[in-house]
């Protein structure tokens, strides 16, 4: 398979510190590939992601996206944690409002935003207002809205970390359902291992300062995976003996 993104020693400072978040990162991500970034607090990895999604300027290196560019999609779009639904605007809106200037017709724009809600499960809920809506309700009108501009590259950045553990596991298996239909490559940031490798078909483990990449681990396990298994809690430990 084609590399999606390719990411060349790469480095990023914070204004005038000169000691680099991380120093001459290299990482592939091939299309439709599920990748996460695993690793402690402030390693780096919403650094990475928002240099990936250009939010975020690279004091060094190279980010190359080889998608194929126009006006009707975005190249990558990003999940943030708290969702980040306006709250002035309904759901249906709010995911409309992430198509503004993508060259769509207003009966295309209508049914992008039919198509996701009908992928996330929220036709019924379109018309409410975000604070009508329960935290994991919220996750998926950002994942909705994210996916609207069709990405090549989706980018979510610890997006059920705010949610309780049975929300959080109902909203990884609806993940997984949007990511076999789409097999959109995805790159995925969390703290929690289990989740990443519940998740993943690879995990990247950032660590060290500057950080960079102390494992990139596929998992080979078959989908549909099972949580708790002994398969998944032991690469699970190999991952945290790396970190
Ligand atoms: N705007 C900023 N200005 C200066 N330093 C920053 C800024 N944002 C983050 N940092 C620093 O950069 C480092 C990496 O931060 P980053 O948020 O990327 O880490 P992280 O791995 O995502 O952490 P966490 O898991 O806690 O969210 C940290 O040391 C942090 O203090």
């Amino acid at each position: 398979m084609a590399s999606i993104l390719k990411i060349e020693d790469l480095s990023y400072h914070y204004g005038n510190n000169p000691k680099p978040v991380f120093a001459n990162l290299n990482l592939q991500i091939e299309d439709g590939e599920f990748i996460a970034v695993v690793g402690g607090s402030g390693v780096g990895k919403s650094t990475l992601l928002r240099c990936v999604a250009g939010l975020a300027s690279s004091s060094s290196g190279n980010i190359t996206l080889d998608v194929e560019e126009n006006d009707t999609r975005r190249s990558r779009s990003v999940v943030f944690q708290d969702g980040r639904l306006m709250p002035w605007r309904t759901l249906r809106s709010n995911i409309a409002y992430g198509l503004t200037g993508l060259n769509l017709t207003a009966e295309q724009k209508r049914k992008r935003v039919d198509d996701v809600l009908t992928l996330t499960r929220l036709d019924e809920l379109a018309d409410r207002w975000p604070y009508q809506l329960s935290g994991g309700q919220v996750q998926r009108g950002g994942i909705a809205r994210a996916l609207a501009v069709q990405p090549h590259l989706l980018l979510m950045d610890e997006p059920f970390s705010a949610v309780d553990a049975i929300t959080r596991h109902h909203l990884q298996d609806q993940l997984l359902a949007i990511w076999e239909k789409t097999r959109k490559a995805v790159m995925f940031i969390t703290h929690d291992i289990e989740e990443a490798v519940y998740l993943a078909d690879r995990v990247i483990v950032l660590s060290g300062s500057p950080g960079n990449i102390a494992l990139d681990k596929r998992i080979d396990l078959p989908r549909p995976r099972q949580r708790n298994t002994d398969a998944l809690q032991s690469i699970a430990q190999d991952i945290a003996n790396a970190l």
